[in-house]
C-alpha cells in the first residue's frame, strides 16, 4: 500500500468550530490511518503546541504546523519559527488606531503571529495596511482572524515539512474548511473541502463532501479509502 500524508486542519474540520470539542470518531479514523502507516499531520491556526499535543494524545504523527503556518513543532523543545511576531504587532497597532473593535483573541501563546476576534471588516484592514505600506497576511479561519508575516500561510508552513521529510505532492491529501486552508489545498494532489466550507473554498478543493466538520472527514475518508492506492 502506498503511504499517504494527510494534512488536516483542526477547527471546523475535526472540532466543532467555536467550541473546540473533538469529533472522536474522526480522530479515531485518523489514528487508524496512522497505525496503518500513513502520516497524519495537523496544520492549524491554533498554536503549534496545541496541534502537537493533539497528535500526542490523539495518536497521530507527532509533527504539527501551527500559527497558521508560522510555527512548526517537532518536539517539546524543537520549534521552527517561520514568521516574525514583531511585524504582526506593528500591523496590530496600526489597525487598533484606526479601526473600531480590533481585539486580540485570548489564545495560547504565539511565537510568530497575532490572533484577533472576528469583530471588524478584514478588507478595510487590508486596505489600511496597504496604505501604510505594511506588508503582512490577514486571514480568516472562521474561528479567528490572523495576522501573519508576509508570505506565511499554511501552504508555506506545510511545504517546509514536505521538504524536510521528502513528502511528494502526489501523496498529500489536505482536508479543511476555511480560506486559510486554500494554500494547503494547492500543495496537495487531493484536497477535501468539508460541507461547512464556503463556496469559494469548495471551488479550490479537488473534492467536496456534504457533511460538516468531523462527519465530513469520515465521509471523505469513506470515499477515499477504497481508492487510497489510486489517488
Ligand atoms: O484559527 C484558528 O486559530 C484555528 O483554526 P484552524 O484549526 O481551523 O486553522
Ligand atoms: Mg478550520
Amino acid at each position: 500500500m502506498k503511504k499517504r500524508t494527510f494534512a488536516v486542519d483542526i477547527d471546523g474540520t475535526i472540532t466543532e468550530n467555536g467550541g473546540g470539542r473533538i469529533h472522536l470518531d474522526a480522530l479515531d479514523a485518523l489514528r487508524r490511518l496512522t497505525n496503518m502507516g500513513h502520516t497524519v499531520i495537523f496544520v492549524t491556526g491554533r498554536s503549534s503546541v496545541e496541534g502537537y499535543l493533539l497528535s500526542v494524545f490523539g495518536g497521530t504523527t507527532k509533527i504539527a504546523v501551527g500559527e497558521n503556518g508560522g510555527c512548526i513543532t517537532l518536539d517539546s523543545n524543537d520549534h521552527i519559527l517561520l514568521g516574525n511576531i514583531e511585524e504582526c504587532k506593528t500591523a496590530l497597532n496600526v489597525m487598533k488606531n484606526s479601526i473600531d473593535n480590533v481585539k486580540e483573541k485570548l489564545v495560547f501563546p504565539r511565537m510568530t503571529e497575532v490572533v484577533l476576534e472576528r469583530t471588524f471588516d478584514l478588507d478595510l484592514a487590508r486596505k489600511l495596511l496597504s496604505e501604510n505600506n505594511i506588508d503582512v497576511e490577514l486571514s480568516d479561519s472562521q474561528y479567528a482572524f490572523h495576522i501573519n508575516s508576509s508570505g506565511v500561510d499554511k501552504g508555506t508552513g506545510f511545504s517546509k515539512i514536505m521538504e524536510k521529510f521528502s513528502i511528494l505532492r502526489d501523496d498529500v491529501i489536505a482536508i479543511g474548511d476555511s480560506a486559510t486552508d486554500v494554500p494547503l489545498f494547492r500543495l496537495a494532489k487531493t484536497s477535501v473541502a468539508l460541507g461547512n466550507a464556503s463556496e469559494i473554498v469548495k471551488s479550490e478543493a479537488t473534492m467536496t463532501v456534504s457533511a460538516n466538520a468531523g462527519d465530513g472527514v469520515l465521509e471523505a475518508l469513506d470515499k477515499l479509502a477504497p481508492r487510497l492506492s489510486e489517488i
